[in-house]
């Protein structure tokens, strides 16, 4: 797999009030095949960098996905107001909030629209996925409301990657509603998929405050402190 650079956070600063950083001078650049674990105090800025990196927070300096600017890559889903930028580098938060309807309502609404040119919504990956994670078909008719927190995760979770429509994904925590079992499950789908490079999926920044599970999933672990992003060395036996 090529090595080059699909993401560049360039000293990325970001403020609960203005003079009032929770973190600056952030330095990451991604390439493909990288599983980075974020690791962090509790209210370091884990999920504000990650809402930074998909730009749904505001923040200082630069973000380059693939060389540009988000803003250079537009809209999709146009009449949903979602810039394409945020399909391809997709924020997973750790409880999908609550959308109306069902979760098949959303794939139903997903393929409707166009990300781009070449590349259709794949739902029936994304069900398959599902399915490899344990979730029924049924469940996807479920009202979003009537699925248990670990049903509702995995589910957002396999429309994530089985869409097929991001490159990186950024995970908030991505097992944390799930049994060991389920969450193993989850973790190696995820692990092989950016290894074997072979679908759309090149890269995962990974928030968990399981060491055992960091041990598993990182090829990189990055710590982050009000002072910015620091490189770790990997865990022993990882
Ligand atoms: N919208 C906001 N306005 C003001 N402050 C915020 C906002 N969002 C988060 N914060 C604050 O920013 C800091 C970082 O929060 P964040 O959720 O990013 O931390 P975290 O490292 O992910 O924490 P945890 O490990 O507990 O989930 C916290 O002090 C939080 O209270």
């Amino acid at each position: 797999m090529s090595r080059e650079s699909l993401l560049e956070v360039k000293d990325v600063g970001c403020y609960k009030t203005p003079g009032q950083p929770i973190f600056a001078h952030a330095n990451l650049t991604v390439k493909p095949g990288d599983v980075i674990v974020l690791r962090g105090k509790s209210g370091s800025g884990k999920t504000t960098l990650l809402k930074c990196i998909s730009h749904l927070n505001l923040y200082d300096g630069h973000i380059l996905y693939r060389g540009k600017t988000p803003q250079s890559y537009g809209m999709s889903f146009t009449c949903l107001g979602i810039p394409t930028y945020r399909i391809h580098v997709l924020y997973v938060p750790q409880r999908p909030s609550l959308l109306p309807g069902s979760p098949r309502d959303f794939l139903n609404t997903i393929s409707s629209f166009k990300a781009h040119a070449n590349s259709s919504p794949n739902t029936a990956k994304a069900i398959e996925v599902g399915k490899a994670w344990g979730i029924d078909e049924e469940l996807w008719d479920r009202n979003w409301g009537d699925l248990s927190g670990g049903e509702a995760q995995r589910i957002a979770l396999a429309a994530a990657v089985g869409l097929e429509q991001a490159e990186i994904l950024l995970l908030d925590e991505p097992t944390s509603a799930l049994d060991a079992a389920a969450s193993q499950s989850v973790e190696r789908y995820l692990v092989d998929e950016v290894r074997e490079g072979k679908g759309r999926l090149k890269a995962l920044i990974w928030i968990t405050h399981s060491d055992e599970q960091g041990q598993r999933v990182a090829t990189r672990v990055v710590r982050i402190t009000a002072g910015g992003l620091h490189e770790e060395d990997m865990p022993r036996g990882a």
